[in-house]
């Protein structure tokens, strides 16, 4: 459930450092300040960690860095592989956000970047309410993602990637499951978090859910 992008991460994954740190110019823009925005969330985080889509471990090793716990989940044999290698404090898990292995551990944060767009709404929402009875009392969701503060905005993100001739990007935007602002907020709402919402560049926000009592 929500994997279908798995085969395209097992390709990308020996290249996805590089991207991230702007060596491809039609993804640039969607990860300007990747690594400050990646320190600012592992700041926010208690342990222990409970990290979905971990990729190639950037935001793994900057919490880990932190003497945080950190249990990751990645469906990617790839990127799992990488991982392991660039972070072996961590125990990185195959799974999903939907599906992954029984954790008998506390859970204070559930982190992760760049990845929760990948569900649908009904698969959102799922994740959400697992969330919401998983994690402790105060517990957190915090999360980084690309997403459209309305429609107005989607659009106008769309016209400019064309214009710049990003062709993959503007399809990118067009059909991934990238949420509007106002929807997840009300998700959240709905599950009983308090929930609020900071724009970190032009794609990214940092969101952050806090369980209510
Ligand atoms: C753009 S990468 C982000 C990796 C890393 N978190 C980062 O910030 O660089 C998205 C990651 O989400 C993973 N992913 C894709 N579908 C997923 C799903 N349904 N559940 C969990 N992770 C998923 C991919 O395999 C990939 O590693």
């Amino acid at each position: 459930m929500g994997v279908e992008f798995v085969d395209l991460f097992n390709q990308w994954a020996s290249s996805y450092d590089d991207t991230v740190s702007g060596s491809d110019p039609e993804y640039k823009e969607v990860f300007e300040g990747y690594d400050a925005m990646l320190q600012e969330l592992a700041d926010l985080s208690i342990s222990p960690v409970l990290e979905f889509g971990v990729g190639t471990a950037n935001l793994t090793q900057k919490t880990v860095a932190q003497n945080k716990v950190v249990v990751g989940i990645e469906p990617s044999e790839e990127m799992r592989r990488i991982a392991n290698v660039k972070c072996p404090e961590a125990a990185v898990y195959a799974g999903d956000f939907i599906n992954f292995p029984e954790l008998e551990m506390p859970v204070r944060s559930i982190i992760s970047s760049f990845a929760f767009h990948h569900l649908n709404e009904q698969e959102k929402r799922l994740a959400l309410k697992k969330y919401y009875d998983k994690l402790d009392t105060d517990g957190e969701v915090i999360f980084i993602d690309t997403l459209f503060k309305d429609e107005v905005y989607k659009q106008q993100l769309i016209k400019d990637a064309e214009q710049k001739g990003f062709l993959n990007l503007a399809q990118d935007l067009s059909e991934e499951y990238y949420p509007y602002l106002e929807d997840l907020e009300q998700m959240f709402l709905q599950l009983g978090f308090e929930v609020s919402f900071k724009q970190l560049n032009k794609f990214a926000w940092l969101i952050q859910a806090k369980k209510g009592e």
